[in-house]
């Protein structure tokens, strides 16, 4: 078989290797459950025996081997149960953890097209389907198939002729859950798209709520939904039909063959080749098999259900990352915040360039405005310091060093960076201001909010730092929010700081106290700040103005205002009053 034929499944076994040793312990539990389950047909045969010769002691002695034999057989099951769950959850367990890390890895760019909703349906729902087949495939489908096989050597070594006849119907009950196994995997990978699309929908609506509502769209929303939800329905409805139909014509085969063999059996006692006691240990054997057909038909189910989730999922390991740090890559040591940008030319997957041979010396301590019509490339300039993108020709230097050379995370630590709108994760103001660290430094914090003006009024909820915030926690202003960002960034005392000045207005007193933040944490620092204030660029020591992927004027802004160029131009249009 190619490669590529090869079922998803196989790539799980990296995840299954470690666990062996529980596996194996299941292994041993489910040998031992069926070597008592298959000595239940014999012991019952006994026991009718003597039943019929009417020796209550030889009854007594033969029901207490079937107690043993039962007990025997309930705690080999509690063993496999427990060993295969505890190894299918440590193997899901590894593979989300994988999973989450990989996603991690990936350029910034992947996550401007994959639909959040679906990323978390993928490392949430499909892992845990995943985990539930490998449960059942560890534990139920091998102790089903071990039981499939011992019965009938067991059934044959009884009576062959009987069993032969009463097994002509399986192959065609082999065929027909195939083929319904198939259908079933078409159905449920369209079922998990459909899903997924629900999820994706809910998370990009709910998370702009805002914007719904200012446009009155939730009749477009709520329409939106209801049909997505409805194309999940028929895609569930088919699903579950075709089960329906699956399990009564299983069933309804199932209770032929047993009627069959009852007529062959009262044929076989009638010729005197069969004792009734072993007609009965016979009956006992084919009960004893309806439970194994039936839950491996579910578990084989299920097993081509959860394909399409497995695919899905190893779907994200196949996305590759391109920007990662190099297997020479250094800790950049450091910095002194002087930066340059040497003969740069890049552009995004679109192809349009973006910049074309753009050089750029910064000394440590400026403080760079950048500015220029909306598209121009500001943010994707910071995005190159960063490293959020590799340009396609030349280098960006940080203290004389190639930033590719250097491990990104040593790179980006040193960079603190104040975006436009500040995000809040779920957590305190203390562990929102010390975001990424593990351990908290109390007095450090206090400080990075004193400098950012945050401290007072943190100060003022009643649990100060320890306050809640982000989803379900309290509700802080745009300029309190803009303060635990400045925090933040400051808190990491970097050389280099990126500033994107929120283009939203606050009221004065508010804007006031962002802006003396703001001057405060460029202290001492090298700072692009992409500017939209006009304080910002006439405190500014250089603004660059950037226009067609090259830095057009350069300069202070009586500079540029005396030069009467584009500067000029886009100051006049931007920031007078
Ligand atoms: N992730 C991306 N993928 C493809 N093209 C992009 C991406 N980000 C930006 N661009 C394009 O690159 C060019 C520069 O964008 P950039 O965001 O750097 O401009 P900007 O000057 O910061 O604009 P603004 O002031 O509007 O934020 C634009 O033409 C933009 O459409």
């Amino acid at each position: 078989m190619a490669p590529q034929q090869r079922s998803v499944y196989w790539q799980l076994l990296p995840f299954l290797k470690p666990q062996w040793s529980l596996f194996s312990w299941s292994f041993v539990c489910i040998v031992g459950y069926v070597l008592a389950t298959v000595m239940l047909p014999y012991l019952a045969g006994q026991v009718t025996y003597f039943i019929s010769q009417g020796q209550v002691s030889n009854i007594a002695r033969w029901l207490g081997f079937t107690t043993l034999a039962f007990l025997i057989q309930n705690l080999f099951q509690y063993g496999e149960k427990v060993f295969s769950i505890r190894a299918s959850l440590a193997a899901v367990l590894e593979l989300r953890k994988k999973v989450y890390a990989h996603l991690h890895q990936l350029n910034i760019d992947y996550f401007a097209s994959a639909k959040t909703g679906d990323l978390s349906y993928r490392l949430t729902e499909d892992i845990d389907r995943i985990g539930e087949v490998i449960y059942k495939m560890s534990q139920q489908f091998i102790s089903c198939i071990f039981q499939l096989i011992a019965i009938p050597i067991y059934m044959f070594y009884l009576n062959w002729p009987l069993t032969l006849a009463g097994f002509l119907i399986a192959p065609l009950m082999a065929w027909l859950i195939g083929s319904f196994g198939n259908r079933m995997l078409a159905l449920s990978r369209r079922s998990q798209n459909e899903i997924s699309n629900l999820s994706s929908l809910l998370t990009e609506v709910l998370g702009n709520i805002r914007v719904v509502k200012a446009f009155a769209a939730d009749e477009y929303e709520v329409s939106r939904f209801s049909a997505i939800a409805d194309k999940n329905r028929t895609a569930k409805y088919r699903t579950e039909h075709l089960t329906a139909i699956q399990y009564p014509v299983v069933g309804f085969l199932e209770a032929v063959g047993i009627m069959f063999l009852f007529l062959l059996g009262g044929w076989q006692i009638a010729l005197g080749r069969l004792q009734p006691q072993e007609f009965v240990s016979f009956l006992v054997a084919v009960a004893l098999l309806i439970d194994p057909i039936n839950l491996s038909t579910q578990h084989y189910n299920a097993f081509k259900q959860t394909e399409a989730s497995a695919e899905r999922v190893f779907e994200l390991f196949a996305e590759k990352p391109t920007l990662r740090d190099r297997p020479d890559a250094q800790a950049l040591p450091p910095i002194t915040g002087k930066v340059e940008y040497r003969d740069i030319s890049f552009a995004y997957d679109s192809g349009k360039p973006v910049f074309n041979q753009l050089s750029l010396l910064v000394h440590p301590g400026d403080v760079i405005a950048l500015v220029g019509p909306s598209g121009a490339g500001k943010t994707t300039l910071v995005n190159l310091l960063a490293r959020f993108y590799d340009p396609h020709l030349g280098e960006v230097l940080v203290d004389g060093i190639d930033i590719r050379e250097v491990t990104l995370r040593s790179l980006r630590r040193q960079i603190g960076i104040v975006p436009q709108e500040t995000t809040l994760f779920s957590g305190t103001i203390a562990q929102n201001i010390a975001y990424g660290q593990t351990t908290l430094d109390y007095d450090a914090i206090k400080i990075a909010a004193q400098v950012a003006n945050a401290h007072d009024f943190i100060q003022q909820f009643s649990q100060g730092y320890h306050t809640w915030v982000g989803e379900r926690g309290v509700n802080l202003s745009g300029g309190q929010r803009q303060r635990i960002a400045i925090a933040r960034a400051i808190l990491l005392n970097p050389r280099i700081l990126i500033l994107d000045e929120a283009t939203s207005a606050l009221d004065s007193e508010s804007e006031a106290l962002v802006q003396e933040a703001l001057e405060r944490a460029m202290e001492n620092r090298t700072v692009f700040v992409i500017a939209h204030r006009l304080s910002t660029v006439r405190k500014a020591n250089r603004i660059l103005f950037i226009e067609n992927g090259q830095i057009a004027e350069s300069g202070t802004h009586c500079e540029l205002l005396e030069q009467q160029g584009r500067y000029e131009q886009f100051y006049a249009q931007q920031f007078k009053e």
